[in-house]
């Protein structure tokens, strides 16, 4: 027997956490419990406890921080706590194409979790790849760009630009987006400053002016992003803001802070056939399925370590994200048997795909020094004007701290590469399909042949030109590999950020013990797959260009990095490989694939051989999209709580 049920009781849950206790009555059974309150979990709950019949808890391990200015205020993006306290700086394993480097992740760790520290950039990739989605599991109907349109216009409520934000260059279709005050949530919106070198660097990109970054078209467009931003009074909008502040005094609904899940319960299972065995294999079709009973966490504030438990009436909704989701399920008995075992976990569930499939975008950059008047670098170099700034914003609401600064433009392959170039490199890709689909799929012969169906489609696009494997955006200040402690603080600069955006490489997440505190290996196999590598060695050298192209070139003094003495292909290669890292915007790793392709949840993103297991999050996004994540995840969150509504009264 793997556990007691019995176990569960009593319940001691919430004596360690005075704020959630004051706030809300405790129940010692809900009908859902959802693990992880970030993007993906406070939509779903939030739409949950709209029903006041059906009681929900989120178990979070940060704490609300929305009193936050570093969080709240959007030119200070970055400063403060974003990058300590509240950061999980997930480190991987050796990456042998970044020369063994170890990369770092970020990923937010507090109520809200992303959406808390992120750059509040809001654009949908485009619309073949959504429709890909369902392609790749069997032309499901629920997941096409325009199933899906419904559920990214039902998360946000825009306020359209106004004749000052217009005349800056904002542009938006007001058909794509969410403009309902009664069922839209996450405000969106544009800020009240723009760098003059951002209009610049729309002329020199030489990319089209876009209609809306959100409206499907994105490739080869340059355009200013739409921000997850309130606009009426400038600041961030969190998920906390969008779906929990509003609602948090709904009896039903209870937020627990500062708890580290460490498994999910699951019902007395069968007795395993054999010694050793799995106790339910999960590629038996329909019962036995194991069963969720309730879900084990310890108090952050506990130094003891004493484990509480919730139990769950109806399911548990894991939306820990795509590194701390399969951490959970492997933690809870749930993955590859040989992995488990390594780590000292028993088997409840054999599904060794669990935590393989990850993919990441890659960053890297290319800057400049400038002689433009206002950059952000002043913010930390010149404490008078740091100090006008924040008068200004608090005064009116205008100033760079009303700016969150990015114009994005993403190129389209034909961008990249000159024609015959680009058929040879999709020419290779193809003829080594199955070597790579087999490389990336630890072993696992179906997700072998998941990966290989991913590739196929995405060089389709490749070829028609359909992709946008890149984003290059401006950055009005210093962004580059160098900390700001090394770096000399009289200079300002002008950054390009290239973003590969459609990498090929999948890599993996894994528990290395049995103890929840202890940071998996995670393996994201940066540069893995030689297209990778050589698209994004090309948009650099694009962004290097853009710095030297007229009018741009009028505010440069120089590039700083890579620098003058890396001239050829081969020493930007060698930069990228020294310099490039995480964009932290991890997906794939429990994928929504079939499970003969190597999937880890279906259509109704139910794990498989569970009964009543969802992941709801970033890690069931099947293959990488080509835009910053947090819209795809609110709509893919807001699709799951309608699953989960209509699935409500099937008998589990
Ligand atoms: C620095 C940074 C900048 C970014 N910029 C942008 C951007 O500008 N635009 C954009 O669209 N996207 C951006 N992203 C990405 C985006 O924020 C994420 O993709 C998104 O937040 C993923 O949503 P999620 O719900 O899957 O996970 P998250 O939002 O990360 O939520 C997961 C939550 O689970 C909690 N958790 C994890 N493990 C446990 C556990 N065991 N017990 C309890 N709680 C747990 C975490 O603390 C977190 O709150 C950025 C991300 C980062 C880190």
């Amino acid at each position: 027997m793997k556990f007691n049920p019995l176990s569960l009781f009593p319940f001691s849950v919430l004596n360690h956490n005075p704020w959630t206790t004051e706030l809300t009555p405790v129940l010692k059974e809900y009908d859902y419990v959802v693990i992880g309150g970030g993007i993906a979990g406070l939509t779903v709950a939030s739409r949950l406890s709209e029903n006041p019949a059906v009681t929900v808890a989120v178990l979070e391990v940060g704490s609300n921080v929305e009193d936050l200015p570093e969080v709240y205020i959007p030119g200070l993006i970055g400063f403060g706590q974003s990058f300590t306290t509240l950061n999980w700086a997930y480190g991987t394993v050796p990456q042998p194409e970044l020369g063994g480097r170890k990369a770092v992740i970020n990923a937010g760790k507090a109520l809200g979790g992303g959406s808390i520290i992120n750059s509040m950039i809001f654009p949908r990739a485009e619309k073949g790849q959504y429709d890909a989605w369902g392609e790749l599991n069997n032309h499901d109907p629920n997941w096409t760009w325009d199933s899906l349109l419904h559920y990214f216009k039902k998360s946000e409520i825009l306020t359209p630009p106004n004749e000052d934000q217009v005349a800056e260059g904002v542009k938006y279709v007001r058909d794509v987006h969410g403009t309902s005050q009664e069922e839209g949530r996450v405000k969106v919106g544009f800020p009240n400053y723009f760098y003059p070198q951002s209009k610049m660097w729309h002329a020199a990109s030489g990319f089209a002016l876009s209609p809306d970054l959100s409206a499907g078209h994105p490739q080869g467009t340059v355009g200013i992003s739409i921000n997850s931003l309130d606009a009426k009074n400038n600041t961030r909008c969190s998920s906390v803001c969008a779906y929990y502040t509003p609602f948090s005094d709904r009896p039903n609904l209870t937020m627990l802070t500062e708890v580290l899940v460490t498994r999910i319960l699951w019902e007395q299972p069968q007795i395993p056939a054999s010694p050793g065995a799995a106790i339910v294999n999960a590629s038996i079709v329909g019962p036995p399925r194991i069963k969720a009973v309730g879900v084990e966490f310890t108090h952050t504030n506990n130094a003891h370590g004493q484990r509480d438990q919730v139990y769950v009436g109806k399911e548990v909704v894991v939306a820990a994200g795509a590194i701390g989701s399969p951490k959970v399920l492997e933690l809870s008995g749930v993955g590859n048997a040989t992995i488990l075992k390594a780590a000292g976990v028993d088997q409840v569930l054999d599904l060794p795909t669990v935590g393989e499939n990850l993919a990441d975008h890659v960053h890297s950059w290319a800057n400049s020094f400038t002689n433009a008047s206002v950059t952000r670098d002043l913010l930390r170099s010149d404490p008078t004007f740091e100090a006008e700034q924040r008068a200004l914003w608090y005064h009116n609401r205008t100033g760079v701290l009303s700016a969150c600064p990015r114009s994005l433009g993403i190129a389209a392959a034909s961008d990249l590469f000159p024609k015959s170039q680009l058929a040879s490199l999709v020419n290779d890709a193809k003829r080594d399909l199955a070597h790579y689909a087999s490389l990336f799929s630890n072993g696992n012969a179906n997700l072998a042949k998941g990966i290989q169906a991913q590739h196929e489609i995405a060089l389709k696009f490749w070829e028609e030109d359909k992709i946008a494997p890149v984003e290059i955006n401006l950055e009005p200040g210093y962004s580059g590999p160098t900390a700001l402690a090394d770096r000399p603080h009289d200079k300002k600069y002008t950054s390009i950020n290239a973003v590969l955006f459609a990498p090929l490489s999948r890599g993996r997440t894994h528990i290395r013990s049995s103890d929840p505190s202890e940071l998996a290996a995670i393996d994201p196999a940066y540069y893995a797959h030689p297209l990778d590598l050589a698209t994004h060695v090309k948009s650099i050298q694009l962004g290097r260009e853009m710095l030297r192209t007229p009018p741009l070139d009028e505010i440069y003094l120089g590039e700083n990095e890579p620098g003058e003495n890396v001239k050829t292909e081969e020493e930007l290669t060698r930069w990228a490989r020294a310099v490039s890292g995480s964009d932290n915007h991890v997906i794939g790793s429990l994928a929504m694939m079939p499970e003969e392709l190597g999937g880890v949840v279906d259509t109704r993103l139910r794990l498989y051989g569970a009964r009543n297991v969802r992941v709801v999050d970033a890690s069931i996004i099947p293959f990488p999209i080509s835009a910053h994540l947090a819209s795809t995840v609110y709509a893919v969150a807001e699709r799951a709580a309608d699953f989960i509504k209509e699935d409500s009264t099937k008998h589990l």
